[in-house]
């Protein structure tokens, strides 16, 4: 049975914002009574992350992922609910708890603007209080892998953003701690450095069971490394689980588009599984409820009653997904 490095309960955190009322008698009544509009950025949510697992933590902007990711690392206090994460309070035994966690926020920096990176390194070194043995073996591999040798005598203010990230992450990993987190860790990188660091990233998920929750935008990350992804919506957890059961789960089916040879008015078959969208004239999209076979019946139907220019289906994306599943609003758990 493998450890929960990360319990959490009924975690919530409002956010307090006034809200003024308009007019004149809205201003003077401001003046007494203040207007508050309470927002539940995080609501009640409840997730256990065990030992070894890299999990996706991904939701549209303003979510509530940020939010989350500061409780869990003991940067903000939760309204209520609990959190336990090594096995500590985030927030009550902050110094031996941070030695245990590893951070990157893509937005910002950890390592010293105007000083070498292998000085920042040096520095981190002793705030973590790792042996010079240890950062030898384990700082060693890290710096070969994520390829900084190179950087590390330069300040870090030289360096490009690709460069700086791969810094960060080494920054972040110094301590070796056994749980990272990543907040749009590949923001704004070229896919060779993307490349690397998901290369890196599963190798230290290998080799040490560091276990990882990453907070991206892009998806081909939460492909490239996430067997189970949490999708959050308004500060609610909408869905728990495989990030393949989410493409099974979430389209029903397949799309296919029929380019017929002349003009069509009405959608081509009536079968219940099927629901049809004309794109233009001679052009219909349809989206299939059900498996492979379902979809093959019904390109059979369709191509008996109709000559066909051209047929594709199209595989829906991850991306297209997710985006179906905010636009409809359905909780699938
Ligand atoms: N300090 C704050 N005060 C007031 N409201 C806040 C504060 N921080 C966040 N919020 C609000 O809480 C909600 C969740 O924000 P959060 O930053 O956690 O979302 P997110 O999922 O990380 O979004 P993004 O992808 O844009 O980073 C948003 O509506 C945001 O405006």
């Amino acid at each position: 049975m493998k450890m929960n490095i990360i319990e959490v309960e009924d975690l919530r955190k409002e956010f307090k914002s006034h809200s003024s009322r308009s007019g004149l008698q809205g201003a003077f009544r401001d003046l007494f009574t203040r207007n508050y509009k309470v927002l539940a950025a995080v609501d009640n949510i409840s997730l256990t992350i065990k030992q070894g697992e890299m999990v996706g933590y991904i939701g549209e902007n303003g979510a509530g992922k940020s939010t989350t990711i500061k409780m869990l690392t003991g940067i903000l206090t939760p309204t209520s609910g609990s959190i336990l994460v090594n096995g500590m309070n985030p927030h009550k035994e902050r110094e031996q708890f941070v030695r245990s966690i590893g951070v990157v926020f893509g937005q910002r920096s950890q390592l010293w603007w105007d000083i070498a990176v292998q000085e920042s390194f040096r520095l981190l070194k002793k705030v973590y209080r790792v042996s010079d043995e240890d950062y030898k073996n384990h700082m060693g591999h890290v710096i070969e892998t994520l390829e900084i040798g190179p950087l590390l005598d330069k300040p870090v203010r030289k360096l490009s953003l690709g460069q700086r990230m791969r810094c960060e992450l080494a920054a972040a990993l110094i301590h070796n701690p056994p749980l990272l987190f990543l907040d749009e860790p590949t923001i704004g990188l070229d896919v060779l450095v993307k490349l690397k660091i998901r290369k890196f990233l599963k190798e230290i998920n290998e080799q040490y069971k560091t276990t990882i929750l990453l907070t991206t935008h892009d998806l081909t990350d939460i492909e490239a490394l996430c067997e189970r992804v949490i999708l959050l919506d308004e500060g609610k957890i909408v869905y728990d689980g495989k990030l393949n059961q989410l493409q099974t789960n979430a389209v029903e089916g397949k799309q296919v588009e029929f380019q017929f040879l002349s003009e069509l008015v009405a959608p081509p078959s009536t079968s219940p599984n099927v629901q049809w969208q004309q794109k233009n004239a001679t052009t219909w999209l349809a989206t299939v409820n059900g498996d492979e076979q379902m979809v093959s019946k019904v390109i059979s139907e369709v191509v008996q009653k109709h000559p066909i220019k051209n047929v594709r289906i199209n595989e829906i994306s991850t991306e297209e997904i997710i985006r179906k599943i905010y636009e409809e609003g359905m909780a699938i758990s």
